[in-house]
């Protein structure tokens, strides 16, 4: 492994090399991420947000990140998806298998769900599709996303504009355009948050074995969510935030919640609280 210092972050490159997984005559198919004492300012606060982030991410995994509302983890996954490289001042090192450049290999589900009004579902769906490959290739997409809108239960609203579905169905739609992009790393910012209990369940076990050999960041609110999900746990903390990591089970994910499940979402929970105190 290699490191380099990439300090200020927006005069530096934005990677250096974690480790190989691959030759480099194959493609690769799992990218890993560390970052390490990295520091978050935006450039219009008075105040830093992140400060010695330590954080391991590594490669075909679910690292879930938790914490209270507005301590910084969106701004982790923005700055790793490279959307505030001119609105932040950055210390510390962000390093990738292969020193690949992330931006070129992520998925990013926000929390707003970013459907254009004016195109269907389906093409929602294929956006992604639109922009990198061919018109031959496009017709082939649209077998793999409607196969996808079955599988998020909207296949019977391929037809339909965003207009026309309720707040869980868009969440649903954005779903399957980020699974859709089968890239290596998925970031996704609450992405079961609008959804009922049952729903968010299934669309949590299809996520994962959708999502089995890719590198996956999530953000959520909910512990048992993290608990089902987690291969690594991160709890954001103080102002400005830190990452807490916290152990979690070796299961395989998602997981069948136990008695282990319950003790780690009642430690979750407790480690939430002192952000409170
Ligand atoms: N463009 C920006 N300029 C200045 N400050 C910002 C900007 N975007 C976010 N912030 C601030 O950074 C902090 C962290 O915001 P962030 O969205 O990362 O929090 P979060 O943990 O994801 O919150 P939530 O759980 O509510 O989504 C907040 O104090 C927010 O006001």
């Amino acid at each position: 492994m290699s490191t380099k210092a990439t300090s200020p972050r927006a005069t530096a490159p934005r990677t250096t090399s974690l480790e190989t997984t691959s030759s480099s005559a194959m493609p690769t198919k799992t990218i890993g991420i560390q970052l390490i004492n990295a520091c978050l300012q935006y450039k219009d606060s008075q105040a830093p947000t992140l400060s010695g982030i330590n954080m391991t991410i590594p490669a075909g995994q679910w690292t879930v990140l938790l914490g209270r509302s507005g301590c910084g983890k969106t701004t982790i996954l923005r700055y790793l998806a490279g959307l505030l490289d001119d609105k932040v001042e950055w210390q510390g090192e962000l390093i990738t298998t292969d020193n690949l450049l992330l931006t070129e290999h992520i998925a990013y589900m926000a929390q707003q769900d970013l459907l254009l009004p004016w195109l269907n579902v389906l093409d929602n769906v294929c956006l992604s599709s639109r922009f990198n490959h061919s018109q031959r290739d496009l017709h082939k997409d649209q077998p793999r996303a409607l196969k996808l809108l079955q599988q998020v239960g909207l296949v019977d609203y391929c037809y339909a504009k965003p207009d026309q579905l309720s707040g869980g169905m868009r969440q649903r739609v954005a779903l399957a355009r980020t699974l859709m992009q089968d890239k290596p790393v998925v970031l996704m910012d609450e992405p079961f948050s609008a959804l009922d209990a049952v729903t968010r369940h299934k669309l949590q076990t299809l996520s994962a074995d959708l999502l089995k050999d890719k590198t996956v960041v999530l953000i959520t609110h909910d512990p048992q969510e993290a608990v089902r999900l987690a291969n690594q746990l991160y709890v954001l903390q103080g102002s400005p935030a830190k990452a807490q990591p916290l152990a979690v089970p070796e299961s395989a994910i998602p997981r069948v919640l136990d008695g282990e499940c319950a003790a780690l979402q009642h430690a979750i929970l407790q480690q939430l609280e002192k952000d409170y105190e």
